[in-house]
């Protein structure tokens, strides 16, 4: 498709002619986040263009896009979208609703992992044991004893929207302070991983991998001495970049490549969708090559 009218772009650099045109909803957060100035200006060298989704006017009054982007949730939208997407089949819709709604609840959202069977690989892909609190529940250390959940445990908002509380983390290490958690949310094993995460991004073919820093491992003594609950929301990200940190080898090792093109491929093919796949390295475990994703 070509836009008529102006090339626009940084001064006198040299500007291809207009192929891509993008529509996007998000949150302002997410716009001032994903719509920086720098990668708006490269993108518009490459002949892109993004233009903002007016989402009280009608959709198919607005455009013509190559491409809508969104990441907005709630019923209504997501009907507006999907309506789009069939009368539209010509512009491609990032992500098809139907391919996000196993990402929007940490349960199932780790379920397409679990699902995988990568034995081949040099290593296993698996996930943290988790059960899912619905209600306040008196029975949650019995039901997560029988689960194989140990203390310390991390608890996790069970659906996903992008707000800031879905990203309120915890890290319990004792029973008692369940009942200052609000159902429903997830409850999972703590993993000892060196304090350094391996975050996987995947478009299509491209794999971008990158180290974070992370929890620190939580040994015997402290998980004696240590009570009560503490929020860590946020600890990973992209402020908390590792890559050019000096780290110990062992820790920092990058997954091997096949078995990252591999997970990604799965995935992709599962979820139908990009994908972001946060792995560690369970330093308990019984291989280093033991990965776990979250
Ligand atoms: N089971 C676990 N064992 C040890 N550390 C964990 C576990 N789950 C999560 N973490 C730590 O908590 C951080 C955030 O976890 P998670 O990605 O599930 O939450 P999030 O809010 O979606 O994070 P982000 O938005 O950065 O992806 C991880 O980067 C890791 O440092
Ligand atoms: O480590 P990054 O910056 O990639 O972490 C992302 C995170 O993976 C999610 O994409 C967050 O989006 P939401 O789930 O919609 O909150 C991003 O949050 P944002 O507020 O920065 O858009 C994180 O950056």
């Amino acid at each position: 498709m070509r836009l008529k009218g102006e090339q626009f772009g940084a001064e006198g650099e040299e500007e291809e002619e207009q192929k891509l045109v993008v529509g996007y909803a998000l949150t302002l957060k997410k716009k001032k986040s994903f719509l920086q100035p720098e990668f708006e200006r490269l993108a518009c060298k490459r002949g892109i263009s993004f233009v903002a989704i007016d989402v009280n006017r009608p959709l198919s009054d607005q455009g013509p896009f190559d491409i809508i982007l969104h990441k907005l949730s709630g019923k209504e939208w997501i009907d507006i979208v999907e309506d789009y997407g069939q009368t539209h089949p010509e512009v491609a819709v990032i992500d098809p609703p139907d391919a996000i709604q196993h990402v929007y609840n940490r349960h199932s959202m780790l379920q397409n992992v679990v699902d995988l069977n990568l034995s081949e690989f040099d290593g296993r892909v698996c996930v943290p044991r988790q059960m899912v609190i619905m209600k306040d529940q008196l029975s949650i250390p019995d039901e997560a004893a029988k689960a194989g959940l140990k203390l310390p445990l991390v608890a996790k908002p069970l659906l996903v929207d992008g707000s800031a509380k879905s990203h309120e983390l915890f890290l319990l290490y004792d029973w008692s302070s369940l009942s200052k958690l609000e159902p429903p949310f997830v409850l999972q094993e703590f993993v000892n991983h060196g304090g350094i995460l391996f975050k996987i991004y995947n478009v299509g073919d491209a794999i971008k991998v990158v180290r974070r820093y992370s929890l620190p491992n939580v040994t015997k003594c402290q998980l004696a001495d240590v009570p009560g609950i503490f929020p860590f929301p946020r600890v990973s990200s992209a402020a908390a970049s590792a890559d050019d940190a000096d780290l110990d080898p062992d820790i920092a090792e990058l997954p091997p490549l096949p078995l990252l093109e591999r997970l990604s491929k799965e995935l992709r093919h599962r979820l139908a969708r990009s994908s972001i796949v946060q792995y560690r390295y369970d330093q308990g475990a019984w291989d280093k090559r033991h990965l776990l994703c979250n």
